[in-house]
């Protein structure tokens, strides 16, 4: 593709959703690209009005009018109606003769490459460059994590325009080298956030029903966690020694660590993240499936 740079390009965003604008707040508040060179497109006003009045981008309820001028287009709809949006795209597509089509970075979780190169196939038979990402919401605050495969016929250079892409949000950027790993990456940290403040939840409420009150309990779990968080990145000790770390023989870490061993929390671990894993391959199947 003729733009080598992010910063360059004109990147336009199907769908101004949580994932969405969480990765165009992420990539504005690093400088990684500018507010006029993203377009949004959203039929929902209530997250048009968000996106163009937090995030001070242009928005569209026009699809093909937010992929006129893409360099990159990010496909960050629910897997659902994906179908629908590339089919959509290809025809205006095939009546335009675009000559260079996008860049796709779909962000679709559990749809395969497969699947977008069909429903993206303009009538010359032409079809664009797809990458497959599995990003997560932390990329609100540049603390995403990313993981992405490359579909046939992309470039070492799209690649590293995806990276530079992915690193305008992402703390971590990797590249996994079968698709199938994305469904697992999803389930691990995609979803991974979600497991997380789960967590924090009930940590809060069992603190809270042994009397401590919930705004304190609150803020003591919340900077627990994040300096946990901090310790896993900056100390090059394993998760596992750190949690040694915290466990004196015979104390009140041990007790809960017994407990929660007990409880099957490794097999409740397995079990959560594989319903994740096969939900993304479900979901891609019935949107390949489905008729609309
Ligand atoms: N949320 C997350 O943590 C993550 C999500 N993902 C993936 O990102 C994708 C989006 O998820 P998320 O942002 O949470 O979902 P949201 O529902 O928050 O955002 C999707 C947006 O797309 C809009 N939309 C619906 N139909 C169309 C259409 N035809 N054209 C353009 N936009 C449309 C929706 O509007 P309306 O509400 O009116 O339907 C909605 O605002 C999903 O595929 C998900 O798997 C990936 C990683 C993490
Ligand atoms: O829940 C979902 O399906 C999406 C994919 C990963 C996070 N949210």
């Amino acid at each position: 593709m003729a733009t080598s740079q992010i910063k360059d390009c004109q990147l336009c965003f199907i769908g101004g959703g949580n994932m969405g604008a969480a990765i165009i707040g992420g990539l504005l508040a690093k400088g990684s690209t500018s507010q006029q060179n993203v377009i949004v497109s959203e039929p929902w006003e209530v997250n048009r009005k968000k996106v163009e009045e937090s995030l001070g981008v242009r928005t569209t309820t026009s699809n093909i009018e937010a992929a006129r001028d893409a360099n990159v287009l990010v496909l960050a709809v629910k897997p659902q109606v994906a179908k629908g949006v590339c089919q959509e795209l290809a025809a205006s597509w095939s009546d335009s003769n675009r000559q260079q089509l996008p860049l796709v970075v779909s962000i679709a979780g559990g749809i395969t490459l497969n699947a977008l190169t069909q429903w993206f196939t303009v009538n010359d038979g032409r079809t664009p460059r797809v990458v497959r990402v599995m990003p997560n919401t932390p990329a609100l605050l540049g603390e995403g994590a990313s993981a992405s495969f490359a579909g046939a016929g992309v470039s070492e250079d799209e690649k590293k325009l995806v990276t530079e892409l992915l690193e305008g949000f992402s703390k971590v950027t990797e590249w996994v080298d079968r698709e199938e790993l994305i469904d697992v990456v999803t389930g691990l940290s995609g979803s991974g956030p979600a497991y997380f403040f789960l967590l924090v939840e009930h940590m809060v409420s069992s603190a809270t029903a042994l009397g401590l009150p919930k705004e304190q309990a609150q803020r003591l779990a919340t900077q627990t966690c994040l300096g946990a968080g901090r310790m896993l990145v900056e100390t090059s000790e394993s998760p596992a020694q750190l949690r040694i770390n915290v466990t004196s023989p015979k104390g009140t870490t041990e007790a809960a660590l017994k407990s929660f061993a007990e409880s099957g929390l490794q097999e409740t671990v397995n079990v959560a993240i594989k319903a994740a894993v096969d939900r993304a391959e479900e979901l891609g199947n019935a949107a390949f499936a489905s008729t609309g």
